[in-house]
């Protein structure tokens, strides 16, 4: 369905357009790239890549952006809004927010030092989102890799290279206190710290993450290469210095298929980078809108038509509907 020529003869500059945004926003955020991802990511495994996870509050929408694993930790709203600004100029009401986030999550994989590849696009805009789902589908830093499992079965991607291929995002971006601190004190209430972790490491995150302190202090997800996309995150798995359980847990899980994985991309980074672009094209398949469905917004925070619904008072909104 979803094609590279999509928009050649509709937007053929798109995909520079938004390297452009992007090339901007990372000469004052180095994070940017690592949130956009995610934020791709976020959006495909609810209800496919739609674009729902844009969606801001209103009335009728119970926006995404506060289901638990989005709320205080989704970021790069507002470079999604240049970047749709931007391609809005050049070819109005023509892109999808939902292709905007595809080509932002390869480029941003490109600019950091990782693979290109071609995006398929033709993915349209949902006109719904669905907090629910994004509670019960989106994995969790403390979920059992069997839980891990579950949850990419569940949207249709495999539990094995898929898993561990898009974990290796985590090669680049940041992480909170509060999604590792169960770690680092009492581990599953046995009153130690997770074995798993490696006891250097450990100390360090202690001092940055003391217990009653404040869990949004950031740390870099790759302990060795922060802001590279390359398989050191992989390598950090060997010896236990995955920052997050559900990352730790990929390679130190007795018995896992998983483990094997790890070893061949750390040993390996043009594997790793075959992988995960596979793995990316297949989760950027998932269920997309095609064809008549759903819409193009002209403002990815909104669907189209009632665009000051939000704005409105309910009593403006009853004088409104009584007429
Ligand atoms: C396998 C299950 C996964 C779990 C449990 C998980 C969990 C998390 C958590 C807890 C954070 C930190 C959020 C915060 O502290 O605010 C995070 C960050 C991040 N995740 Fe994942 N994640 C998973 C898979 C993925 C996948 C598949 C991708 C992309 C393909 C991804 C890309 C990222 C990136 C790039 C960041 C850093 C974002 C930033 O710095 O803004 N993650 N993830
Ligand atoms: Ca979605
Ligand atoms: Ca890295």
């Amino acid at each position: 369905q979803l094609s590279p020529f999509f928009y050649s003869s509709t937007c053929p500059n798109v995909t520079n357009i938004i390297r452009e945004v992007l090339q901007n926003a990372f000469l004052s955020d180095i994070r940017i790239g690592a949130s956009l991802i995610r934020l791709h990511f976020h959006d495909c495994f609810v209800n496919g890549c739609d674009a729902s996870i844009l969606l801001d509050n209103t009335t009728t929408i119970d926006s995404e952006k506060f289901a638990a694993p989005n709320n205080n930790s989704a970021r790069g709203f507002e470079v999604v809004d240049d970047m749709k600004a931007a391609v809005e100029r050049a070819c109005p009401g023509v892109v999808s927010c939902a292709d905007i986030l595809t080509i932002a999550a390869e480029e941003s994989v490109a600019l950091s030092g990782g693979p290109a590849w071609t995006n398929l696009l033709g993915r349209r805009d949902s006109r719904t989102a669905n907090r629910t789902l994004a509670n019960e589908n989106l994995p969790g830093p403390n979920n059992s890799l069997e839980r891990l499992k579950d949850r990419f079965r569940n949207v249709g991607l495999n539990d094995n290279f898929d898993l561990v291929a898009l974990s290796g995002a985590h090669t680049f971006g940041r992480a909170q206190c509060r999604t590792f601190s169960d770690r680092l004190f009492n581990f599953n209430n046995t009153g130690n710290p997770d074995p798993t972790l490696n006891t250097t490491l450990l100390q360090q995150l202690r001092q940055l993450c003391p217990q009653g302190g404040n869990g949004s202090v950031l740390t870099n997800l790759d302990v060795t290469t922060p802001d590279l996309f390359d398989n050191k995150y992989f390598f950090n798995l060997q010896i236990s210095k995955g920052l997050l359980q559900s990352d730790q847990e990929l390679f130190s899980t007795p018995g896992a298929d998983t483990t094997a994985i790890v070893n061949v991309f750390s040993s390996n980074q043009a594997a790793f980078f075959k992988s995960f672009v596979i793995s990316m094209i297949r989760m950027g398949n998932l269920k997309p809108l095609t064809g008549n469905q759903g819409e193009i917004r002209s403002n990815c925070r909104r669907v189209n038509g009632n665009s000051n619904i939000e704005t409105r008072s309910s009593s403006e909104g009853d004088l409104i509907s009584s007429f």
